[in-house]
């Protein structure tokens, strides 16, 4: 894929920017805590595209959740106002009730609030001046532990950092930049989040992640470099279960306010798995027998703490059941109390048992995704294969009425771009 980009100042075209999902292996909760995770990228994306408009409006299209807003820039707050919150999330009681009044609750108000957010503290008048449009699609599924709303937040923030020409490229420094404005973001959508799931979403690959800390690479490369600990072969098991991460993150503090001393011993368990894990990682072995079985037993206990945590749930544990029959260790990933569970398969296993595990668990209503984790972090570009990326949309096959009519808005064009054609907007791996 070839990468270039315009200028920040002046007439800028059509862009895209992507960001993966991702599966959190050991430490989800106990992050909150400070305590250490091992997390990697999904190669499951979502994607923004950005264009610039004459009329002076934003609208922000967002089909998966049914939101389609536009609004001049008298909308928004001001950014002293926004700067002066105590936490991002706090932007709801800046926004007149208007902006909110056709999404009540549910992903869309979250949505809507986290752009409204982002929007007043980056894009100022003179950026607005002319308008964009932004559409985000995602094929991580939403809400269910995978990480979607990382990924829809580092999309998003990277284009708005575009727009008002705070960021020009996706290297070291830039990513720094999105990482940051991504995370206050989830702070909107979540409350306390640890910043695991941006930081992941942001750079790609495996990585060790303790809070406030740098994200540490475990030897591999969200570049596209290879990765040791993505010799790692997982299935990815969707029970549907709906749960919300802010529900559960409040409700694990509820318990240690209650339990402190308990708690903080189960947080503490859940560290040393994940440090352990994370060094085994890093040094490269995931797939030799010892390191397999070391990492088995350490999916199987960190389940089993986090049940302790509160955040299980019967639909979690069938997936336990099931993959366990065909020793395949498995636990719940992300937030819990549903959404997703992450099944290790084995160097050596038997192809038969993951059919097995596959059909049963499908035949539970669950979704089942063989994945590849460890692939690029966030991407920003203005050509796909040497094509312009609004002459490229254009040119995509689309479910709109009448097929390639051309006649209909590039954003329309994107909303209703099937979903394999928008799969081929992620980066190329060592491109
Ligand atoms: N495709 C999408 N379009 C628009 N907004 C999205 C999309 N996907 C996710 N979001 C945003 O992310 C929020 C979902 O966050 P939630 O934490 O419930 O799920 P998750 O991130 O998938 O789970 P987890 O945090 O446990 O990994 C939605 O409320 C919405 O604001
Ligand atoms: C549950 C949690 O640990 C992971 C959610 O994907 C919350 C967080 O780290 O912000």
């Amino acid at each position: 894929m070839v990468v270039a980009l315009s200028s920040p100042a002046g007439p800028w075209p059509a862009f895209v920017t992507s960001a993966p999902g991702k599966v959190i292996l050991f430490g989800e909760h106990a992050v909150v805590y400070g305590k250490t995770a091992v997390a990697g990228s999904l190669d499951m994306r979502a994607y923004a595209l950005c264009t610039p408009r004459t009329d002076g409006l934003a609208r922000l299209l967002l089909p998966d959740i049914s939101v389609d807003a536009t609004l001049p820039f008298a909308s928004l707050p001001c950014r002293a106002s926004v700067e002066q919150l105590a936490h991002p999330g706090d932007v709801a009681g800046l926004l007149a009730p208007h902006v909110l009044a056709d999404y009540e609750g549910g992903p869309g108000r979250t949505a809507i609030l986290t752009f409204a957010y982002l929007c007043a503290s980056l894009v100022d008048e003179a950026a607005w001046a002319e308008g964009f449009s932004l559409c985000v699609r995602s094929l991580v599924p939403v809400g269910s532990g995978l990480g979607s709303s990382a990924a829809f937040h580092v999309a998003l923030a990277t284009a708005l950092l575009r727009i008002s020409g705070r960021l020009t490229a996706v290297d070291a420094l830039g990513r720094k930049l999105v990482d940051a404005w991504a995370f206050r973001g989830e702070q909107v959508a979540h409350g306390t989040p640890s910043g695991i799931d941006n930081a992941v979403a942001t750079h790609g690959g495996f990585l060790r992640y303790t809070k406030g800390a740098a994200p540490q690479p475990l030897g591999n490369s969200a570049a596209g470099g290879s990765s040791s600990a993505a010799g790692l072969r997982m299935l990815v098991c969707d029970t549907h279960v709906p749960k919300s991460t802010m529900a559960l993150v409040a409700g694990v503090r509820e318990l240690r306010d209650q339990h402190t001393e308990a708690i903080d011993a189960v947080m503490q368990a859940i560290d040393s798995i994940s440090t352990r894990a994370a060094d085994l990682l890093a040094a490269g072995k995931p797939g030799c027998a010892e390191a397999e079985r070391h990492l088995a037993g350490a999916v199987r206990l960190n389940h089993g703490l986090l049940c302790a945590l509160g955040v299980g749930h019967p639909a979690l544990d069938l997936v336990c059941r099931v993959a366990g029959q065909r020793c395949m260790p498995a636990k719940l990933t992300g937030a819990g109390g549903g959404g997703c569970a992450l099944v290790l398969v084995p160097a050596e296993a038997d192809e038969q048992a993951v059919a097995e595990v596959t059909g049963e668990l499908v035949a539970a209503g669950f979704a089942c995704y063989p994945t590849v984790v460890g692939g690029p972090g966030v991407a920003m570009d203005d050509f796909v294969d040497g094509v312009p990326v609004a002459r490229w949309v254009e040119a995509a096959p689309s479910e709109l009425p009448g097929g390639a009519d051309g006649q209909s808005d590039l954003i329309e064009r994107f909303a209703a771009l099937p979903d394999a054609a928008l799969a081929q907007l992620a980066p190329r791996t060592g491109t």
